[in-house]
């Protein structure tokens, strides 16, 4: 008998048992055509109070069966089917959790500009035997914000009659969305999408002199602070209309703040019925 299948010294149960960072590159054939992906997956499996140790080879193995197949059409479909694939080979299994981390680009147009960005992205499905399906889709993308307030403060002390001319601090900020949902998993480039519209204004990876200076010039007429960015960010979310009301939401943004040393951080945390309940005041 092997030495995993012998009975714990002290039986408890274990959540979860894998390998982090299994790096794996695969190609999706996504309706809109092929796509490489770089993957560090985390792949694990819960292991019952009866036995010591997990068969871990056989992560590998489902990850290996998954990936050489090369039939996923979606990254949604790719990790359902590697997780299908672990409880296969863990009979004694009742749940598989996989994770994977990558890159996405997503078209994006703003303040006339059009690009092709790139976002980070990490997307769990965590599989039970008996059929239950959660999903956590987590984006993260680069933006930046003008401030309102100094803009204020300087449009009143220098006499600007457009607070929009006046000069203000600008910085990068970086926005993080995450969407818990069962069964349905939230599309990466609407998260991305919602992410990438709630600050002053995005970053694109080119400008050629006229767009800097269309952004730049967009971006001073719609000045936000952190907590402005994370409120619109959350209010797009929620209006992906294909989003289950009781799925939760959260955002979190981190300001590389340009007149400090330091950051400036907000973050919230929400269900999506909650956020849709709100009336907008109109602006
Ligand atoms: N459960 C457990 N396995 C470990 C640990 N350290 C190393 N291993 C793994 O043990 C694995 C080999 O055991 P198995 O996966 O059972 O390999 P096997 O018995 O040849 O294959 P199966 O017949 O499918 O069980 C290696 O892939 C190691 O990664 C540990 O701390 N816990
Ligand atoms: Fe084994």
């Amino acid at each position: 008998m092997d030495v995993q299948d012998l009975k714990p010294p002290k039986p408890l149960y274990l959540e979860r048992v894998g390998f982090r960072g299994v790096r794996r590159r695969t190609l999706l054939e996504t309706p809109e055509g092929p796509i490489t992906l770089d993957l560090e997956l985390d792949v694990y499996v819960d292991l019952d109070r009866s036995k010591r140790g997990v068969h871990l080879s056989r992560n590998i193995e489902a990850v290996e069966a998954v990936v050489s197949e090369r039939r996923a059409r979606s990254i949604e479909g790719l990790l359902r089917a590697i997780a299908k694939e672990l409880l296969s080979r863990h009979g004694y299994a009742e749940k598989a959790t996989v994770r994977a981390r990558t890159r996405y680009y997503i078209d994006l147009e703003a303040a006339g500009i059009k690009g092709r960005e790139p976002v980070g992205v990490a997307v769990t499905v965590s599989l039970t035997r008996s059929g239950v399906e959660r999903w956590r889709v987590a984006v993260s993308v680069r933006g930046m914000t003008v401030c309102p307030s100094a803009q204020t403060t300087i449009a009143e002390e220098e006499g600007i009659r457009d607070p929009s001319k006046a000069p203000s601090h600008s910085q990068k900020v970086l926005l993080k969305g995450t969407v818990d949902t069962e069964k349905v998993m939230v599309r990466i480039e609407d998260l991305a999408r919602a992410l990438l519209l709630s600050f002053s204004a995005p970053t694109f990876t080119l400008l050629k002199k006229p767009q800097e200076a269309r952004l730049i010039l967009e971006a001073f007429t719609r000045p936000m602070f952190v907590e402005d960015v994370v409120r619109e960010a959350a209010w797009r979310i929620a209006a992906i209309p294909y989003i289950p009301g009781d799925a939760l939401l959260q955002v979190e943004a981190v300001s590389l703040e340009s007149i400090h040393p330091h950051d400036l951080v907000a973050m919230l945390r929400s269900r999506v019925s909650e956020v849709r309940s709100l009336e907008p005041e109109r602006s």
